[in-house]
């Protein structure tokens, strides 16, 4: 992708793993970058290698679950860094239970961070834009698990086919002021995240730690699990110039683990 420069994105959950590859990877492209994270500490680690590099860079403590907080970080993005043309609503947490563990405490969890903050993030932004008097481009976190419920996963699952709901909205009602909305959708990546779920899912099997990987990675046709830059790779896309056409739509990156 040629280069960007002067345009302005702010990406959540950039603190580490798929959000830190993708912060980096868009100031590559020659955004600045707002990182975005409910820790303060990775947020301002990553957006000090942006700036390290080169970049224009700006950290900021948010929990994207909290509608103020999401459209104060949006405004200050956007005064600080000059602009505001891309969003990326990619924080998120993933517990592994069974459903029939399952309570109303982590359902309502779940749901606030994995899908009211992609709300949130959708109605900062297409204000933000609405206000400069340019179009812009939304990009949320779904996941394969977005597109087939998983098991040990089904809460998150739920969460994941919400966004591609959320997602399939925003690119009909914001395609009248040049607003486009897109979601990726992962596989089996290389993250905290994913550790975590590994460790909860083999626990409560009593496997060892590591088998969960092994099984899901069995079933990725390109024999490897995804690293968060195979994932920046595409988000990069859906950020420029390149993905003008396309609205609506939530592809996997996955490596071939789903075949729809
Ligand atoms: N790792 C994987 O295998 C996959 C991940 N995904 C999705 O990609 C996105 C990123 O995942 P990973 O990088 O793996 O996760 P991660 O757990 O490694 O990183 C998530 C980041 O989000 C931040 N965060 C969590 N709650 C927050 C809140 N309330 N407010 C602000 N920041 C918050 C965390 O502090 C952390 O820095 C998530 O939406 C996840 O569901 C999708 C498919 C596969
Ligand atoms: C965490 C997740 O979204 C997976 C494994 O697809």
């Amino acid at each position: 992708m040629g280069k960007v420069n002067g345009k302005v994105a702010l990406v959540t959950g950039g603190g580490q793993g798929i959000g830190r590859a993708i912060a980096l990877r868009l100031s590559q492209d020659g955004f600045a970058v707002t990182v975005v994270d409910l820790n303060e500490e990775t947020a301002q680690s990553v957006a000090g290698e942006i700036t390290k590099a080169g970049g224009r860079s700006l950290a900021l403590k948010v929990d994207v679950s909290n509608r103020d907080q999401v459209f104060a970080a949006v405004k200050e993005a956007s005064e600080k860094l000059g602009g505001f043309d891309v969003i990326v609503n990619n924080a998120g947490i993933a517990p592994a239970k069974l459903l029939e563990d399952v309570t109303l405490a982590d359902f309502d969890k779940l749901f606030h961070i994995n899908v009211t903050s992609v709300l949130w993030g959708i109605q900062a932004a297409a204000a933000k834009f609405k206000e400069l008097g340019h179009g812009g481009k939304i990009i949320n976190a779904s996941s394969q698990a977005g597109h087939v419920g998983n098991a040990n996963l089904g809460i998150y699952s739920a969460t994941k086919f919400a966004v591609r709901a959320l997602t399939q909205t925003a690119a009909q009602e914001y395609a009248q002021y040049g607003i486009t909305a897109n979601a990726y959708c992962p596989g089996i990546v290389q993250t905290p995240m994913w550790s975590g779920i590994d460790k909860e899912i083999t626990a409560s099997k009593g496997e060892a730690t590591g088998d969960a990987t092994k099984e899901f990675g069995s079933k990725i046709a390109l024999g490897r699990l995804s690293t968060p830059e195979d994932v920046s790779a595409f988000v990069s896309f859906l950020a420029g110039p390149d993905s003008d056409y396309m609205t609506g739509q939530s592809p996997l990156i996955d490596g071939g683990m789903m075949f729809l």
